[in-house]
């Protein structure tokens, strides 16, 4: 029988980068989403398209040999399907984790293959694998528990690839980035192995590589998306040709830099190269990334082990500049009452609702203690008052004060 991965998360990067390199690595894809829209057309057809695009032109690779099932409607299959697979991976967004965790457990409940499942989590966090596998546990008999090792096997990754929101028209068709960075853990595979995806870069630590990309990468981006929609710029490459931005972000990355080059046995050139990467990457005008897509759900991106809470308190304790990565944290506090994300709601009301310090408490779980913590906090104040002085106004003249209060704007 031919190799077989069960991928959650029919999205971009699910159809754009793993389903791709699974396709290419020789599995058989079967995608397990809850969107009607995607399965239909997933079970509809027999091929999509992957384009890359850039600079050098465009190169079109077809994706076949996947199927499809929706698990709200069919659990059962989904449970069948991973109980006799090779590899399980996700790219469902971080908050999902543990909405897919039952259907895992349960397909792994179940198997009787020798090799055991090889569980990768694809998402932009920190041990993302490790979170999913606790939700897994936690849905799995106690005394199964005992015995998982011989089922399932767990590795975190970090996954890099730029997969802008895609054309409503282009059906299945997914238009990325060439560039492309897949690191997984391979340590957690022991004797058995780990699988054989050529795509994947496998390392025995991981921390490094996830701190690099997510404090370098997604912080730049976070960046841009949070400044650039403050300006009115509409897409991540719009906002990197305005000088201002791109000085900001700079800036930004200079902290996160030395973070990474102080930690990380990383060369502080080479963390330089990878920077001028970074910066070209996300300022690629072939790629339609809009703002709102690169600043979505702010309340996870505020939170204590992401891209900006993450290197600043490491910052603080190491008594390092910090002062860039909080006018970013600034601007992601305006990200409020954004259409279609309910985070950006929750942030408005939790700013709304509470004092400076318990707002800064529940965004960024910060300990009070933390040398960070009285910085966000005067950070939390400025855009609380900001909102306060604005609410006092007469309508006619709200426009008119927003359009003033950008400091940080040229
Ligand atoms: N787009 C990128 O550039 C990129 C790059 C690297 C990593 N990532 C990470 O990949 C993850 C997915 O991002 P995306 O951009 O592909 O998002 P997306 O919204 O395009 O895709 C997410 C998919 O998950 C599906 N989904 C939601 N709940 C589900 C459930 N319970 N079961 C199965 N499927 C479910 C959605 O229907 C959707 O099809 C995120 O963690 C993101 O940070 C994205
Ligand atoms: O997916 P998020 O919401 O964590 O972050 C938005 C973007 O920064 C992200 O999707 C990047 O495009 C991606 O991480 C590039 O590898």
């Amino acid at each position: 029988m031919g190799k077989k991965a069960i991928h959650f998360g029919g999205g971009n990067i699910g159809r754009g980068f793993v389903a791709e390199f699974l396709h290419t690595a020789g599995y058989e894809v079967v995608f397990v989403d809850v969107m009607d829209s995607i399965i239909n057309a997933l079970q509809t057809t027999k091929s999509y398209q992957v384009t890359e695009v850039s600079e050098g032109g465009e190169s079109t690779k077809t994706i076949t040999n996947y199927r499809a099932i929706n698990s709200k409607t069919h659990e059962a299959d989904v449970i069948q399907e991973i109980s006799t697979a090779d590899v399980v991976t996700c790219a469902v967004g971080p908050n999902i984790l543990k909405f897919i965790a039952p259907v895992i457990a349960k397909g792994i409940d179940i198997r009787s293959t020798p090799k055991p499942l090889a569980v990768i989590a694809c998402e932009n966090a920190i041990g993302a694998t490790d979170t999913l596998r606790g939700f897994i546990e936690s849905h799995t008999d106690s005394e199964r528990l005992k015995t998982m090792g011989e089922r399932a096997q767990y590795a975190n990754s970090a996954i890099d690839r730029i997969v802008p929101a895609q054309d409503p028209n282009s059906g299945l068709n997914v238009r990325i980035e060439k560039f492309y960075e897949w690191v997984v853990e391979k340590t957690p595979f022991g004797s058995v192995g780990h699988p054989d995806i050529p795509a994947i870069h496998w390392v025995d630590h991981l921390e490094p590589y996830i701190e690099r990309k997510l404090f370098t990468v997604n912080t730049s981006h976070a960046t841009a998306a949070y400044y650039g929609r403050y300006a009115g710029k509409k897409t991540i490459a719009e906002a990197m040709r305005d000088s201002y931005i791109r000085g900001v972000v700079r800036d930004v990355l200079k902290e996160t830099a030395s973070l990474i080059v102080d930690k990380h046995e990383i060369e502080a050139q080479e963390q330089q190269e990878y920077v001028e990467t970074i910066i070209a990457r996300i300022s690629n005008p072939y790629l339609e990334d809009s703002v709102e897509r690169v600043g979505r759900a702010p309340l996870r991106k505020l939170s204590r082990k992401e891209r900006f809470i993450g290197p600043a308190a490491q910052l603080a304790e190491r008594g390092m500049k910090y002062d860039s990565l909080l006018g970013s944290v600034e601007m992601a506090l305006r990200f409020q009452n954004v259409d279609e994300d309910e985070e950006s709601f929750g942030l408005a009301k939790i700013l709304k609702e509470n004092s400076p310090a318990d707002a800064t408490v529940q965004l960024t779980g910060l300990e009070r203690s933390h040398p960070l913590f009285s910085a966000v906090v005067k950070v939390v104040d400025q855009v609380q008052s900001e909102a306060k002085y604005v609410a006092l106004l007469p309508a006619p003249l709200v426009g008119d004060a927003r359009s003033h209060a950008q400091p940080r704007i040229c």
